[in-house]
């Protein structure tokens, strides 16, 4: 860690502290945590510091790495590239992966059906607009508007809103980046963290993130947990970092702080 990335205090008592756990989580967003955003979530990966730091915290005793994600399990699992038996929880809480096994399952036939009636209502206004597309999800799917002019974007997320909701009036939506999401099942973040808690049995969690969602998960967090915000925008978390780079170098630090005290 260079000088300019030096912790603020109160981040590096809380990281310190964290580092002693007896078992600890590190539970992480990806887009925008981890992964700096692209045109193409395909495309996205966690840069290449974090992904090191990633694999030094999971090299580690008594330490669970996982990804608690907006994506489907399956698109979180081909970005994020860690192995099979990393936790992942998917679709903003309701998948949930917990090591190499099939993940539970998250829709039944009546969802799927709710699912393609709104997909097939909101198609044609999403296909009207030039850039404009829809990335599909196991209980709803995604509007994406990243490449779209601004005007057209605000426009096409209103008339998606609108059309959606005089359709199905029990539908979850979501606004993100540039992406407003529609799904049949109500699940957060908080609810996927405190699964993985629950079913790993862990002391202590670090989770950040940096999006809206992300705080559902921050404010399941206890005494001796630490949750961190990446970038500027409110939040309930107690500390905070400028971006995914920062965010990074955080991980680095736990991992070293970690090492040292279990190997004392
Ligand atoms: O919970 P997250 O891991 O942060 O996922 C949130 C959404 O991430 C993806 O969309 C965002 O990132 C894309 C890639 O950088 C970007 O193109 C898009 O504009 C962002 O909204 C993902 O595609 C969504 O499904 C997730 O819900």
């Amino acid at each position: 860690m260079t000088p300019a990335d030096r912790l603020a205090p109160a981040l590096d008592a809380a990281l310190e502290r964290l580092a002693a756990a007896p078992r600890l989580l590190v539970a992480l967003d990806f887009d925008g945590t981890l992964a700096p955003e692209v045109d193409d979530p395909l495309s996205a990966r966690a840069l290449p510091e974090a992904a090191v730091a990633l694999e030094a915290l999971r090299a580690l005793p008594q330490t669970i790495v996982a990804l608690v994600s907006g994506r489907s399990l399956e698109s979180l699992a081909h970005v994020g590239q860690l192995p099979p038996d990393t936790p992942l929880v998917g679709s903003h809480g309701l998948e949930v992966r917990l090591g190499a096994g099939a993940p539970e399952p998250a829709v039944d036939a009546a969802d799927r059906e709710r699912v393609d009636t709104l997909r097939a209502a909101l198609a044609p206004l999403v296909a009207a607009v030039d850039g404009a597309w829809i990335e599909d999800k196991p209980a709803g799917f995604a509007v994406h508007t990243r490449v779209v002019e601004q005007d057209a974007a605000a426009a096409l997320q209103r008339d998606a809103r609108e059309r959606a909701s005089s359709l199905d009036s029990r539908l979850t939506v979501r606004d993100g980046k540039n992406v407003v999401e529609f799904a049949v099942r109500d699940a957060t973040k908080g609810d996927g963290l405190r699964i993985l808690r629950e079913r790993l049995g862990v002391d202590a969690v670090l989770f950040a993130g940096d999006d809206v969602t992300d705080e559902d998960a921050l404010r399941t967090l206890g005494e001796r947990d630490l949750g961190v915000k990446v970038g500027a925008a409110a939040t309930v978390a107690e500390h905070r970092v400028a971006d995914p780079a920062a965010m990074a170098a955080v991980l680095a630090e736990l991992a070293v702080r970690r090492r040292g005290i279990l190997s004392a």
